[in-house]
């Protein structure tokens, strides 16, 4: 890869490239990889924006594919040098059928780890996921802890059993040869809750926000630690790893590094509220309105519906046992791993990740 980087002869490939974080971690590497050659994106469903995107230096390619089938994995990744996969079902709702989620992340990464060794890529940088890890099913507390912390790392939803799944198959895969005989390097980055431009989520709050007249309920302690991470430095730490792996391939390969800023510890509502907030909503209550007994049988009550529905309707709201659990159990990491390793520092800061995304709040407000 030496040779080539002097003559900007890198080809890199982005799974799930027109998702939330795949379409900054594809803007990114425009901008911050000068590299680059050709770009490709990968993606069940291409956004309109990509054609934008090709009129630049670098020549970009978007390839319409299921990550699924390994054959149409296969004739992506053959001849990229580096393999950033992002493509991945992320419902946490139960809007899709535990088999298709692990269809996708899972058999998914898999295709993506053989194509690299069938076609002769060495580098894969999986994106993980915090809820590899936890909260767990016992709902412990993971206070700023870091990627060495003892935890009990205990699954049951469909969503954090796959990404374990597919974080292992990738780091297992770290020193496999492929095709011409050299060592494929692997690492995987586990981002907490991402947030920034594009967040479906925070959108959905911010219009539920404004259908009960500016105002959210405080349903969850304000004490309660959620780690959130600005997409900007999520795609950031990507590209990084991406451009260190060769260089640092026996230190960083087959490691996993939390994902994570200077976004301050807050509770996941008063989060929210840094960036609702200058948009024009307010959290009612300094305490949980409802006890917590009563979000508990809600929960239930919406896995219940959502039963007895599903012949009739998909009936997936955001509030069910799980997560309400991830909501209501502290968890924030606290590590400078990926600073020693590959020295990341986040790009944006907390005040430049905050203005951001208010900024794209009020925008999509418009556009809504
Ligand atoms: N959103 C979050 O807070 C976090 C997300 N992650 C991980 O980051 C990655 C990206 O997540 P987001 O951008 O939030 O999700 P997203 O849903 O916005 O993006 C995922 C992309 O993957 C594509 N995709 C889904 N199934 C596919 C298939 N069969 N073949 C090809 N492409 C397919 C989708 O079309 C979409 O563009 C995922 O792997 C997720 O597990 C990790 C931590 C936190
Ligand atoms: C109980 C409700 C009261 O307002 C709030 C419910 C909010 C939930 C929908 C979110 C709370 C925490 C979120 C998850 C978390 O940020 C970690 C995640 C990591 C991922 O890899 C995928 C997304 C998610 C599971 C994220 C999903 C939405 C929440 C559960």
């Amino acid at each position: 890869m030496a040779n080539s980087a002097q003559t900007q002869e890198l080809v890199y490939l982005v799974t799930g490239g027109c998702g939330f974080l795949g379409e900054h971690v594809v803007r990114m590497l425009l901008q911050r990889e000068p590299r680059l050659r050709e770009l490709r994106i990968f993606d069940l469903h291409l956004g309109p924006w990509l054609e934008e995107l090709k009129t630049g230096p670098v020549q970009v390619t978007a390839i319409q594919g299921d990550v699924t089938q390994a054959h149409e994995v296969a004739a992506a990744v053959a001849g990229a040098h580096v393999v950033i996969h992002t493509a991945g079902l992320v419902d946490v709702f139960g809007k899709t059928s535990p088999e298709t989620i692990h269809e996708v992340n899972v058999q998914g990464t898999q295709n993506v780890i053989e194509a690299c060794v069938q076609t002769g890529t060495r580098f894969l940088i999986y994106t993980s996921s915090m809820e590899v890890v936890g909260p767990n099913i016992k709902g412990q507390p993971f206070y700023r802890g870091n990627e060495n912390t003892p935890y009990e790392a205990v699954h049951r939803h469909p969503y954090p059993c796959s990404k374990a799944l597919a974080e292992r198959l990738v780091l297992e895969a770290n020193g496999r040869e492929v095709l011409g005989g050299l060592p494929l390097v692997t690492c995987a980055l586990r981002p907490t809750g991402i947030y920034g431009e594009g967040h479906q989520i925070m959108k959905d709050f911010y219009h539920q926000g404004l259908r009960l007249g500016g105002r959210l309920f405080r349903a969850i302690p304000a004490s309660v630690e959620h780690g959130r991470v600005y997409v900007g430095n999520v795609a950031w730490m990507h590209v990084l790893v991406a451009r260190e792996l060769e260089h640092r391939a026996a230190l960083m390969g087959g490691q996993v590094y939390f994902c994570y800023d200077n976004s301050p510890y807050k509770s996941y509502e008063d989060f929210n509220m840094e960036f609702l907030g200058p948009c024009g909503l307010q959290l009612v209550g300094t305490r949980p309105l409802m006890p917590y007994w009563l979000l508990v049988l809600l929960a239930a009550l919406n896995t219940l519906l959502q039963w007895l529905l599903r012949p009739l309707l998909l009936y997936a709201p955001l509030l069910n046992p799980y997560t309400l659990a991830v909501a209501n159990t502290t968890f924030t990491v606290s590590t400078d791993k990926a600073r020693r390793h590959f020295g990341y520092e986040p790009l944006f800061s907390w005040e430049e990740s905050r203005t951001r995304t208010i900024r794209w709040v009020q925008t999509a407000e418009g556009s809504a």
